[in-house]
């Protein structure tokens, strides 16, 4: 037999057409097998320039055969003895695996990170550096590029991730695998057959991400940013110190009676199932700029240990079916939050509201047109594809734009009015930052003329407050700086600028409140007449009147003859009389 058709026996592949060779039985099987191939290429072999050439053939397609056998059992054991799960940028869950691989220490294998100035949304961040000033400052966020091992509780357990590093710059996929067109997932692939194995290590998760988060209120934000990355909608999130309700500063009862009213809600669910009520409570907190609705909001959630799901109407990349995602994407029991809700009603945006005296921003709508219709909101709001038990809570600053519709017991069950501070609220705000045990020399005020100064420290902070000489104990400066400040003139958030300014000096924040009163007031008259010029001068732009006082048809020939129109409305501009 020809050495052509020898090779051919030991290199056929399977399915491909074969040089025919005699049949001889009873050798019929050991020849199906390759075995009397085998014996003639062994021949060969001893053959010394044909057979090593042979066993290097030979060798080749051992090591080949063995390799795919390998990877075929590898693959055959992945499939059935491992259990993989997918997580999602924007999904809760997300967080807690974040968090997870994090205190697993699982970067320590990672041999390729991408450095950034250190941001408070990077959840990949390695601070590998031994002087703890240099580490404040960069962050190492590990690739993840190559698929790694960790053990946890005795598993083997693999991590890949799919697109850009969490909190790094939109980029392309820093894991271009299989997985690479579904941006910002991770898999996590455990070696067991036992799929409790998973849901443990998930639960682990979460219930370290709680633990880590007790101090925090979380506050997840619809970023327009990665919008449109696997369809998520919550892609931010923000750690918030917790803010005591007793540090919202409002008239009594105010604060009590949102936060036993959500109590009640929280805690009476079978209640509601029993009376075929939907599970969800509407509050709307509503008053000017820098009242303290977010802030209660925030501290509220703080107390309930709830997370917050926070988007404006007033950001342009919101429109019905983003809204109806993003409120569907709520886990239970997630404090809903729409901010600027008046931005739903275009129908009456256009009405003028720059009336003298009204010190609020022009509305929402005017600021960011939401592509949200009123429809879309209520459909929402009635929890259309959306988990119950949520708590909704939405602010504006102008409640008179607002439809009944969305009013309604059963959308909005609790309204909540904000106004600008009180003295009360002057009064509390000041104690609140010049707590008397912060600045013992006012307790016993008015001490003797011949008081000398001494520096403490109080919590690690020096504070100078001994160079104000205490002539007043703090609760009567307090009453000093509320007799100062006119009541329902000033935001909380503007007395709060004032007094920032004086931080350790109290004294001189008390009696130096009228006088900030003149300045402030000063400023808004100016304010207020540049605001008239301009409506004026657009007035006349409208009427089609140049700053000649002629109007442009007749100066350049622009515009023209005002035909059939009331001959007094450029008067009534209040510039022209002609
Ligand atoms: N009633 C208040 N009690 C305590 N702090 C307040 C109060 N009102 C305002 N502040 C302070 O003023 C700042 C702005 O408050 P906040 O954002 O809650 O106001 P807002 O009413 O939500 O304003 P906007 O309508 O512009 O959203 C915060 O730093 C907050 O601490």
């Amino acid at each position: 037999m020809s050495l052509s058709y020898y090779l051919n026996k030991i290199l056929r592949v399977p399915g491909e057409a074969q040089v025919k060779a005699p049949v001889q039985a009873p050798g019929h099987v050991a020849s199906s097998l390759g075995l009397s191939s085998f014996g003639a290429a062994i021949h060969l072999m001893s053959n010394s320039y044909v057979g090593s050439s042979v066993k290097l053939l030979l060798l080749g397609s051992i090591v080949e055969t063995g390799r795919r056998l390998f990877r075929w059992l590898i693959d055959r054991f992945g499939i059935q003895y491992s259990t993989t799960v997918r997580f999602t940028q924007g999904d809760p869950a997300y967080e807690w695996i974040v968090l997870f691989l994090t205190q697993e220490n699982v970067w320590r294998r990672s041999r390729e990170f991408v450095c950034s100035a250190r941001n408070s949304q990077r959840k990949w961040a390695v601070r590998a550096a031994s002087d703890a000033t240099i580490k404040a400052n960069a962050e190492y966020v590990p690739t993840y590029k190559k698929p790694q091992l960790f053990r946890w509780r005795g598993y083997w357990v693999e991590i890949k991730r799919a697109g850009a590093v969490a909190g790094s710059a939109p980029g392309p996929a820093y894991y271009p695998g299989p997985y690479s067109d579904e941006a910002g997932s991770i898999y996590i692939t455990i070696y067991t057959l036992d799929m409790n194995v998973l849901s443990d290590l998930v639960e682990d998760a979460r219930l370290r991400y709680l633990e880590v988060n007790r101090p925090n209120v979380v506050i997840h934000l619809a970023d327009a940013h990665h919008f449109g990355a696997g369809g998520q909608t919550w892609t931010t999130v923000k750690h918030k110190i917790r803010r005591p309700l007793s540090s919202i500063i409002l008239p009594d009862g105010v604060v009590d009676s949102i936060m036993t009213d959500a109590q009640e809600f929280l805690s009476t669910e079978n209640w509601y199932i029993e009376a075929g009520i939907p599970h969800r409570r509407g509050y709307l907190l509503h008053g000017p700029p820098g009242s303290g609705k977010t802030s209660t909001i925030y501290a509220l959630a703080g107390a309930l240990n709830l997370e917050i799901y926070s988007l404006s109407l007033a950001s342009n990349f919101v429109d019905d079916s983003f809204l109806q995602r993003a409120a569907s994407s709520i886990p239970k029991h997630g404090l809903f939050l729409i901010e600027d809700i008046d931005c739903a009603f275009s129908a009456r945006e256009d009405e003028d509201t720059d009336d003298e005296g009204d010190r609020r921003p022009p509305p929402a709508a005017k600021r960011g047109r939401s592509s949200v219709t009123l429809s879309g909101l209520l459909n929402v709001i009635d929890g259309v594809g959306s988990e119950e038990g949520k708590l909704f809570f939405a602010t504006t600053n102008y409640i008179d734009r607002l439809d009944a519709a969305l009013l309604r017991p059963g959308r909005i069950d609790h309204k909540i009015e904000y106004g600008l501070a009180t003295a009360q609220q002057a009064h509390a705000l000041f104690l609140q930052f010049f707590p008397a045990a912060r600045f013992p020399q006012f307790a016993c005020a008015p001490l003797p003329a011949d008081w000398t100064t001494t520096t403490t420290t109080t919590a690690g902070m020096q504070h100078d407050t001994q160079k104000e000489k205490p002539t007043m104990r703090i609760d009567a400066l307090a009453a000093t700086f509320a007799a100062g400040v006119p009541p329902g003139e000033f935001s909380t958030a503007e007395l709060q600028g004032f007094l920032q300014g004086h931080k350790t000096r109290p004294a001189e924040a008390a009696h130096g409140a009228p006088s900030w009163v003149e300045v402030e007031r000063t400023e808004r008259r100016e304010r207020e007449s540049r605001k008239e010029e301009r409506r004026a001068r657009a007035a006349l732009r409208k009427a089609g009147v140049n700053g000649s006082g002629m109007p442009n048809w007749m100066v350049n020939g622009t515009g023209s003859a005002p035909t059939g129109r009331d001959p007094t409305s450029v008067q009534k501009a209040g510039v022209l009389s002609f």
